[in-house]
C-alpha cells in the first residue's frame, strides 16, 4: 500500500498545512477544468480545516462540494455533517460553492438515492477527496461488518450506496470505494495515538476488515498527536 504518512508536531500545524494544500489541488484542478468535485468528510475532525478553508481565495463557484457520507438524519440534527458544513465550510467566500447533497427528507436513504446520485455522476471523476478513518478502520461509511461493504468496495460499485453496520447508529449513505479512488488528489486525516495505531494494524489486513486500505494508494495521510 503506497500512501505518504505526514507528521506534524501539532494538530494546529497540520490544519493550517492540510487547508493550504487542499486549496492548491483546488486550484491545480480548475486550472484544468469548468467545474471541480470536492468530497469532505463529517464527524468530528475535519471542522477546523473547514474553518480555515473556508476564506480561501479561490474560485468558489467552479466547485461542487459534496460529503463523502452522511448519517440519514435531518440537517438541523446535531449529528447532521450536513449541518457542520453548512456552519463550517459553506460560508465566507466558499459560500459561492454549489453543493450536491446527500440527504433527502425521506425516511429511509433507499427513497431518495436516485435524485441524490444523478447530480453527482454528472460530476465525475471527483477532482479533491479529503477523508477521515474510525479507529475500526471504517472510512466514509464503507464499515466492516456493514451490510453493503462488499458491494461498495466492488470495482462495479454504483456511485452511492445506503449503508447499515453495527458501528454506526444511524442509516448511512456513502460513496463508494472507487468514486473516492477516482479523485485526481486524495487525503486522509486523522488524530490522535489511537487512530496512528490502527492504521499501522491496517497493513495487509484484508479490504472488508479494514476498508481504508481500499483508498489508501496514492493517498497523503495527515497525522498529528
Ligand atoms: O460521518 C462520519 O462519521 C464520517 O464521515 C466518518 O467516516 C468519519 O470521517 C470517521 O468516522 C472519523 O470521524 P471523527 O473525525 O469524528 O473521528
Amino acid at each position: 500500500m503506497s500512501y505518504e504518512f505526514i507528521e506534524y508536531q501539532d494538530r494546529e500545524m497540520l490544519v493550517i498545512d492540510l487547508a493550504n494544500q487542499l486549496a492548491g489541488d483546488l486550484r491545480q484542478a480548475l486550472s484544468q477544468r469548468d467545474r471541480v468535485g470536492f468530497a469532505v468528510p463529517g464527524g468530528t475532525s475535519p471542522g477546523p480545516v473547514f474553518d480555515d478553508l473556508n476564506t480561501v481565495d479561490l474560485d468558489w463557484s467552479r466547485v461542487d462540494v459534496l460529503l463523502t457520507d452522511e448519517r440519514w438524519v435531518p440537517e438541523d440534527n446535531p449529528r447532521s455533517n450536513t449541518g457542520l458544513l453548512r456552519e463550517r465550510l459553506l460560508i465566507n467566500r466558499a459560500q459561492a460553492a454549489r453543493y450536491l447533497p446527500l440527504y433527502a427528507p425521506a425516511e429511509q436513504p433507499e427513497g431518495a438515492l436516485e435524485a441524490l446520485q444523478a447530480p453527482i455522476a454528472e460530476e465525475l471523476p471527483l477532482a479533491v477527496v479529503l477523508l477521515g478513518m474510525g479507529a475500526d478502520l471504517h472510512t466514509a461509511s464503507i464499515f466492516p461488518g456493514a451490510d453493503r461493504l462488499e458491494e461498495a468496495l466492488s470495482a462495479k460499485a454504483p456511485v452511492l450506496l445506503p449503508m447499515r453496520a453495527p458501528g454506526a447508529p444511524e442509516p448511512r449513505i456513502t460513496l463508494s470505494a472507487p468514486v473516492l479512488n477516482g479523485a485526481l488528489s486524495k487525503h486522509v486525516l486523522i488524530f490522535g495515538e489511537d487512530k496512528r495505531a490502527a492504521l499501522e494494524s491496517a497493513r495487509g489486513k484484508p479490504v472488508a476488515e479494514a476498508p481504508i486500505n481500499a483508498v489508501l494508494s496514492e493517498a497523503w495521510v495527515h497525522w498529528a498527536p
